[in-house]
Formats: structure tokens, sequence, C-alpha cells
């Protein structure tokens, strides 16, 4: 029997908050510190493994978090949400991202229809097209092949896959994998799509109008800007664009697209990078192979997060570090910091996948809660991080978590040796350096100059970025945060506080404001 009870109302959440507190700087530094990091480390999918031996915990606090764990029952939750509840209680769904990549459990049949067999259908279906248009078997009206894919979303119908694409750009063109060029549009800010219509042939481009609702006002306006940039080229649209979208939307009943993909209520939008939305840009871009190796990857951790023993479960130990840092100790965001350049754009999906679902005041029925949940997440890429705001990350006021994410091996061949090492080497040495600076710090006499210390953070150390990686890497994430959800007791599933700001914006523009609304209409000149 499964209870959904609030954290701070879990006996064992109690006995967390009285374990003696760790002194990071303390258990750091000397042998025990080169221990630590020998010992507190789990291994991840694709080769990775995750490294808290720079949190603030110790043996004690991760005996009171294995506790935590089974009394909030966080495997038996994810077994639930796997096997089909109706995890998503606000909009009455289940959550079956994980399924898009594997079958962890039993056969869902939602709608009358094997969800697995759906979305195993829906990849082959994409497979086919993305080859047939890399073999030249569907073209353009002049019978020319297609080299460019503009992807027309927004929210998690662009920031996931677009990260993932800049993430095997590289990549694929190195392995001889690279098949088309991608571009995004999302912004309604005309500029973004008059921006990338005037970097491409339009001529060679096909479109993928991604939407999961098919009533998003940027997309859908997006669509209707690059149409009208195809009409003027004297091309025919429906010939260059394609549409991924659920079946219930009103696009998927439109005849105006060259192929139609499918996804559905199931899916959040933050967690479709598997699915069709990512499936599309992703296979046309790379090949279904590369698509395929990705979602292994992503299959293999959510395999692993099934695991009981917290310590042999990467996800859920981070989620509960996560959970201790938060809610015990009180620090209120948490940083993302891949020391790769592929991961440009990793940290924006996260902000999403993260603020977006654990973003809530009130628990899954709807109860406000007495506690703090999702933390402020936000992050850039190693080293640009470093001279941008780690200033604040060593010696703010605040002490901020960190989540470093860090590659033996870079993607491209070419390196150079400067001062005795390559530009691989020193990336990887800031961040072995950044890891023992937070937690170490350093005494000074002058206060300006010295480090306190005690600033925790992991680390996810794999060989290179790749397909498999990268699938794993996203759904660590993924299943961090739904972990993270489960403690909260939310359901981090929907977003209704998204809404709002949306009917105000129709307001605005069918000009019926009134109050601060209007003067704010007047002052933007709407
Ligand atoms: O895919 P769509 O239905 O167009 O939704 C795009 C995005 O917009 C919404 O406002 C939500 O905040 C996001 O979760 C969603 O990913």
């Amino acid at each position: 029997m499964i209870t959904w009870n609030n954290l701070d109302t879990l006996e064992s959440f109690k006995e967390l908050s009285d374990v003696k507190k760790v002194n990071l700087a303390e258990v750091m530094t000397g042998e025990n510190g080169a221990e630590r990091v020998k010992n507190y480390s789990v291994p991840m999918a694709a080769g990775m493994a995750y490294n808290y031996a720079a949190k603030q915990v110790d043996d004690d606090v991760l005996e009171a978090l294995k506790k935590l764990a089974k009394e909030a029952q966080l495997t038996e939750k994810y077994a639930a949400l796997y096997n089909g509840e109706v995890i998503n209680t606000g909009e009455k769904r289940l959550v079956l991202h994980q399924l898009t990549r594997g079958q962890l459990g039993d056969t869902v049949t939602a709608d009358g229809v094997d969800k697995r067999a759906f979305y195993v259908e829906q990849q082959q279906k994409i497979a086919d097209f993305a080859n047939k248009v890399h073999a030249g078997q569907i073209t353009n009206a002049a019978g020319e092949k297609f080299t460019t894919v503009v992807q027309i979303g927004i929210g998690g119908s662009d920031l996931g896959p677009r990260a993932m694409y800049l993430a095997l750009e590289n990549w694929a063109k190195k392995n001889d994998k690279f098949k088309m060029e991608a571009k995004f549009i999302s912004n309604v800010d005309p500029d973004d799509a008059a921006g990338v219509l005037s970097t491409i042939d339009v001529a060679h481009s096909i479109f993928v109008l991604v939407s999961k609702s098919g009533t998003t006002l940027e997309t859908l306006t997006n669509e209707s800007f690059v149409k009208d940039a195809l009409k003027n080229a004297g091309l025919d649209a429906s010939r260059h664009m394609i549409a991924v979208t659920s079946e219930t939307s009103p696009l998927a009943k439109s005849d105006d697209y060259l192929a139609a993909f499918f996804m559905d209520d199931y899916i959040g939008g933050r967690y479709s990078s598997t699915s069709a939305v990512g499936g599309a840009v992703l296979s046309l871009a790379f090949g279904p192979e590369v698509f395929a190796d990705f979602l292994a990857g992503a299959a293999e951790e959510d395999s692993l997060a099934k695991n009981e023993d917290v310590m042999q479960n990467p996800a859920m130990l981070d989620a509960l570090i996560g959970v201790y840092e938060r809610n015990i100790l009180g620090y209120p965001s948490t940083a993302v910091l891949p020391y790769s350049q592929a991961l440009s754009r990793f940290p924006a999906h996260l902000q999403q996948l993260d603020m977006e679902s654990n973003g809530k005041s009130v628990n899954r029925f709807g109860e406000p809660v007495d506690y703090v949940t999702g933390p402020v997440i936000f992050g850039e890429p190693g080293t640009n991080g470093q001279h941008s705001f780690y200033q604040l990350l060593h010696q703010g006021t605040d002490i901020v978590p960190l989540q470093f994410i860090g590659f033996k091996n870079n993607q491209m061949d070419t390196d150079v040796v400067i001062q005795g090492s390559t530009s691989q080497q020193k990336l990887c040495a800031n961040v072995a350096a950044q890891i023992v600076a937070f937690a170490c710090g350093k005494a000074d006499d002058n206060n300006n100059k010295n480090f306190e210390g005690g600033r925790p953070s992991s680390i996810i150390i794999g060989e290179q970025v790749n397909p498999a990686s990268l699938g794993a890497l996203l759904a660590h994430f993924e299943n961090k945060v739904m972990f993270q959800g489960f403690l909260w007791n939310l359901n981090s599933f929907d977003q209704e506080g998204v809404q709002l700001g949306k009917v105000l914006a129709k307001r605005v523009l069918a000009h019926e404001t009134d109050g601060a609304l209007k003067v704010f209409s007047d002052l933007l000149n709407i």
C-alpha cells in the first residue's frame, strides 16, 4: 500500500534533522578527503559515476537518508508510476516518459492501446521518414535533398531537444553521423524567427512544428511566420513542414503537413526529449541509430533508478541529498555546472525540468505545504561560469550547492598543448580544483581573501558526451526530479503556474485591460 504523506510528517525526516551536521572542510581535508573521493561514488549508466564526496554528508547522514527513502516509499512510487498509475493527479494523467525508452514494468494500456507499442511505432515511423529524407526519397518540390531541419516549438518542445542537439552536433560530425544541420525557433520575438530564417536556405529546409497541445501561442505564431516566408519564396509550405503533436490536439487533424508524428498527454513537455518531440529533429539531424543509442542510455539509467538500495541508485541518492540540503541545511538554490561545451544548453533544459516540476507550494492533493520545495536552478558551462558568477559561489553570503558534470575526453580531435598541458587537461584540472576549493576553502588573515569552504558539490564523471551518456544524463536528472517530487509530496507533472500570465497577455492583446495592466500596456505601446 502506498501512502502519500507530506515530508514533515515522516518520522525519518524528523530524525534526519537531529543527525549531527558534517563539517565539510574538515572531512575533505587530507587523507580522509582522499578516501571519501574514492568511496563516495555510485556507478551510473554509460560508464559514468555520481561522486558525492564533497557533499555535506557522512555515513550517519546517509543512514538517515536511507530510512527516509524507505519511509517515503520512493521505490514503490516509481514502480506505481511506470506501471501506469495516475501519478499526475492535477491533470488526472499517467506519467509515461520512461516508457518511450524501455519497458520497466507491466504492460501499460491506456486509451485502449499498449503504450510502449505506440511509442515504438512512432519512433519507427520517424526513423523511416528520416531515412527517406537522408536517401533523397523525400525531397522538396524540385526533387532536391533537404539539408536543414528547423524545429519550431517552445518550453519542453524546444529546450530539451535543442540541448540534446547541441550536445551531439560535434560528436556526430567527428563520427560521421552528421546528416542535417538543425536550427530552432522558439521565442515569439519576431527577431528569433527572422534571425533563423536569414541564416538558412528555406527551399532546402524541413520545418518540424512541435506542440504537444497544438495551442501554444508562440509556436502557432512562428508557424505562420515560417509559412509566410515559404510562400514568399514561392514554395508550398505543406511540402516543407512536419508536425509533432498529441493525437488529440487541433494540429493532429490538419493535413497541412508532409507527415505527422505523435506523442500523448502522458508525456510532460519537459520530459519529452525521448518521445517524438526530440525524436524527429534528432533522427533527422543524426540518423535514427544515434537516437536509438540515446534512448538506450536513458533506459539503462531508468533501470538503475529501480534499485531499492539507495547506495546503488544514483538518481535517488542525488535526490535525497538535494532534499537534505534544501530542507535541513536550508540552501535556497542549486547550480548545474557542466565542464563541457557540448552541454552549453543543458542547464537551460534543467531549469525547466526542475523548476516547472517542483516549483510548487501545494501538495499533490492541493493542500499548502509547510516546508520549502524546489530550489532555484541555474548554471553555465565551466570554465565560463568561473569568470562570471563563481565569486558569489565562493564568498557570497548564501551557500549554493553545486552539481558539476565532467568528462575525461573531448568530442573533437583538435586540441593543443600550451604550457605543458592540453586544453582538455586544463578543463578537467579546473573542475577538480573547484571542488576542493569550494569544500576546503583557504584561510587568510585578510578577510577579503579568506575562503571559508564548506560549500558542497557533487560531480558526475563520464568518458565523453556521446548519445548513450547523454541519454543517461538526461534520465538521471528526470529521475532525480521525480524522486524529489515524491519526497515533497508534490505533483511534479503539471504546471498550473504558467497559466495566469498567458491569460493576462491575451487580455492585453484584446485591449480588455484596466488598472496597472492598462498602464503597462500603454507604456509598452501595445
Ligand atoms: O508543446 P506545447 O503544448 O506547445 O507546450 C510548450 C510548453 O508550454 C507550456 O506553457 C508549458 O509551460 C511547458 O511545459 C510546455 O512545454
